[in-house]
C-alpha cells in the first residue's frame, strides 16, 4: 500500500497550529499515517522487540468509573513474528532493553453518558474543551464558566435525546466490545497486547488508560482513534491530552508511541462500508432507486477555514472512495453528503442534513439511505438524531423509504483491518522527547491565579450571556 493513497488534507504547519502542537511524523505504515504527538524524535529511542516464549493468560477487565481499571483486554506476551523483529538502533537504551516487550494498543473514543445524571457533567467536559470551543486566548479564562452555563442550558435537551435511547449512551459498551475484538484480532494474528481505552469527555478517561498503560509497563504502544477521520474537535482533542500528559513524565516520554492519526482510506474500512451499504439496499424493494445520503457529524466552519482542520477534505475522499468501491460492485446510485449535530450560534459544515432532507423530498426523492460516516458504534446522533429526528423529518418531506446503514460496530472484516493497521503501525513507534510546557499550558496550575480567573470569568461570562440579547442568542441554538 503505497504512501500516495494516503490523503491527509493538510502540510504539516497548519495541523501542527490547528491541533496545538500535534506534529504528524514522517512515517507511513501501509495506508495508515503514523504521527508521534511530540516533536524532537529521535532514531536513537527507539527499542527493540525480542519474542518471549512467555505467555500468560491474564483475566479481562470491563473499564469501570471512579478509579476502577480500564484494560478491557489484557495479557502479557511477545510480538509474533510478523511484527518483529524490530531493526535495532544504536542507542544505548536498545542495547540494555532485553525485557519481553509488552505491546499496547489504546483505542481513544469521545465516552457518553451513561445515565441521565452523568449528561451535564458530561456536557460540561465537553464545553470545557478548548478544541471543541475555541476561544480567542484573551477570552481563554472563560472557557469553565463558559462550558457550566453552557453545559447547564443544554443538558435538557441533551437528556431528552438520551431518555429516548435508554437513558445513557452505549459508547463505553460498545467501545469495550470493539476493544476485546481487536484483541482477539491481534491474537489470531500472534499478536499478543493489552487494549487499553481512553474515553476523552467520560469515563473511562484517557488519564485512567494511560495510569494502567504505566502500571503495565507496556513497552510498546500504538495509539488508535476510533474515529475515521481527523478532527481538531477529536482525535486532535485527544491527542492533545496524551500529548501533555506524556510529556510531563519520564517513562512515558521513553515509550515508543505510533499514532494511527486517520483510517477512513484503508481497504479494510472501505470496503466495510461498502458490504453494509449494499446490504441495508437490498431491504429496499427498488434497490438502484434509492439515494444514499451519507451524514457526517458537522464541525464549525471555521474549523475548516480558519484553523485548517483536515475533517471536511477527509470526509469527501472518505465518501469518494465509498462510492469508488460501491462502482466497483456495479452499484450506481446516487448519492450526497451533509452534515448533522450542529450546537450553538455559529455557522457549521454545510450543507446541513435536516435541510438536504427537506430538500430532497421536494424533488421527489423517494426512497433514501442515510449511512453514518464519522463514527463506528452507535451512539446518540444515529440512535435519535439520525433514526428518529431525521427519519420522521424525511417521511413528512415526501419520503417514503427509508432505511440507516447500521454503525459498523465489531463487524468482523473491519476489526480485522484495525487489527491490520495496529500491526503495519508498530515498527514506526518511536519514543518522544520530553520538553517542558509553555506558559500558556502550565498556567492553570497555579491554584491561586485559577481561583481569580475563574472568578472574574464566571462574573464576565454571565454578564454577557445574561444580556438579553446574547442569551436568546444562545438559549435558541442550544434548546
Ligand atoms: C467525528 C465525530 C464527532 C465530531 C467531529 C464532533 C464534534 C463536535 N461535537 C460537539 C458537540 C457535541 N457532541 C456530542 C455528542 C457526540 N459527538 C460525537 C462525535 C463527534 N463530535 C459523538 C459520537 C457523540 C455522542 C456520544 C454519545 O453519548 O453517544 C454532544 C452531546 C450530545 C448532544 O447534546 O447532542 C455535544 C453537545 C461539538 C461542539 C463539536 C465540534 C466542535
Ligand atoms: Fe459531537
Amino acid at each position: 500500500m503505497e504512501a500516495a493513497s494516503i490523503r491527509t488534507g493538510l502540510p504539516q504547519t497548519r495541523i501542527s497550529v490547528a491541533s496545538r502542537k500535534i506534529s504528524r511524523l514522517s512515517g507511513k505504515v501501509g495506508s495508515v499515517t503514523s504521527v508521534s504527538f511530540l516533536e524532537n524524535q529521535s532514531a536513537q529511542t527507539s527499542l527493540v522487540l525480542r519474542a518471549s516464549p512467555v505467555e500468560k493468560a491474564a483475566p479481562i477487565h470491563s473499564g469501570a468509573r471512579g478509579g476502577r481499571r480500564n484494560v478491557v483486554a489484557q495479557s502479557f506476551t511477545a510480538p509474533s513474528p510478523g511484527v518483529c523483529p524490530f531493526d535495532q538502533t544504536s542507542s544505548t537504551q536498545s542495547q540494555s532493553q532485553t525485557a519481553e516487550e509488552k505491546i499496547g494498543v489504546l483505542l481513544l473514543n469521545l465516552g457518553g453518558p451513561e445515565t441521565l445524571h452523568d449528561v451535564q457533567p458530561f456536557l460540561f467536559n465537553l464545553f470545557a474543551d478548548p478544541d471543541i470551543i475555541r476561544l480567542p486566548r484573551p477570552f481563554q479564562f472563560l472557557q469553565k464558566p463558559l462550558a457550566q452555563l453552557i453545559s447547564v442550558l443544554r443538558a435538557p435537551k441533551s437528556k431528552e435525546g438520551y431518555a429516548a435511547i435508554g437513558g445513557g449512551s452505549p459508547l463505553r459498551k460498545i467501545t469495550d466490545e470493539q476493544a476485546l475484538a481487536i484483541k482477539d484480532a491481534l491474537q489470531e494474528k500472534d499478536v499478543t497486547v493489552n487494549v487499553y481505552v481512553g474515553m476523552r469527555y467520560w469515563y473511562p478517561f484517557t488519564e485512567e488508560a494511560i495510569q494502567q498503560i504505566k502500571k503495565d509497563r507496556i513497552t510498546r504502544l500504538v495509539v488508535l482513534p476510533l474515529y475515521p477521520q481527523f478532527s481538531i474537535s477529536t482525535t486532535g482533542s485527544s491527542l492533545r491530552v496524551l500529548q501533555n500528559i506524556f510529556r510531563e513524565d519520564a517513562y512515558l516520554s521513553r515509550l515508543p508511541v505510533s499514532v494511527i492519526e486517520s483510517w477512513y482510506q484503508r481497504q479494510g474500512y472501505v470496503k466495510s462500508m461498502a458490504d453494509l451499504i449494499e446490504r441495508e439496499l437490498q431491504k429496499f424493494s427498488k434497490p438502484d432507486e434509492v439515494m444514499i445520503f451519507f451524514s457526517a457529524h458537522g464541525v464549525p466552519m471555521s474549523y475548516v477555514e480558519e484553523a485548517g482542520d483536515p475533517y471536511k477534505d477527509q470526509m469527501e475522499d472518505c465518501i469518494f472512495l465509498i462510492m469508488q468501491e460501491l462502482k466497483a460492485r456495479a452499484v450506481y446510485n446516487d448519492h450526497t453528503l451533509a452534515y448533522q449535530s450542529r450546537v450553538g450560534p455559529v455557522q457549521w459544515l454545510k450543507p446541513y442534513t435536516d435541510e438536504v432532507l427537506v430538500e430532497l423530498g421536494k424533488k421527489g426523492v423517494k426512497s433514501l439511505l442515510a449511512v453514518p460516516v464519522s463514527f463506528v458504534s452507535e451512539h446518540i446522533e444515529t440512535l435519535e438524531e439520525i433514526d428518529m429526528e431525521y427519519r420522521e423529518l424525511a417521511l413528512e418531506s415526501g419520503i417514503e423509504s427509508w432505511g440507516r446503514v447500521p454503525a459498523l460496530g465489531c463487524t468482523s472484516s473491519f476489526i480485522t483491518d484495525l487489527a491490520d493497521a495496529v500491526v503495519e503501525a508498530l515498527p514506526s513507534a518511536k519514543a518522544i522527547a520530553t520538553s517542558s510546557g509553555s506558559a500558556e499550558e502550565t498556567d492553570d496550575y497555579d491554584p491561586f491565579r485559577y481561583a481569580i480567573k475563574l472568578l472574574f470569568g464566571s462574573v464576565l461570562a454571565f454578564v454577557l450571556l445574561f444580556s438579553p440579547k446574547m442569551f436568546l442568542a444562545f438559549r435558541n441554538q442550544l434548546l
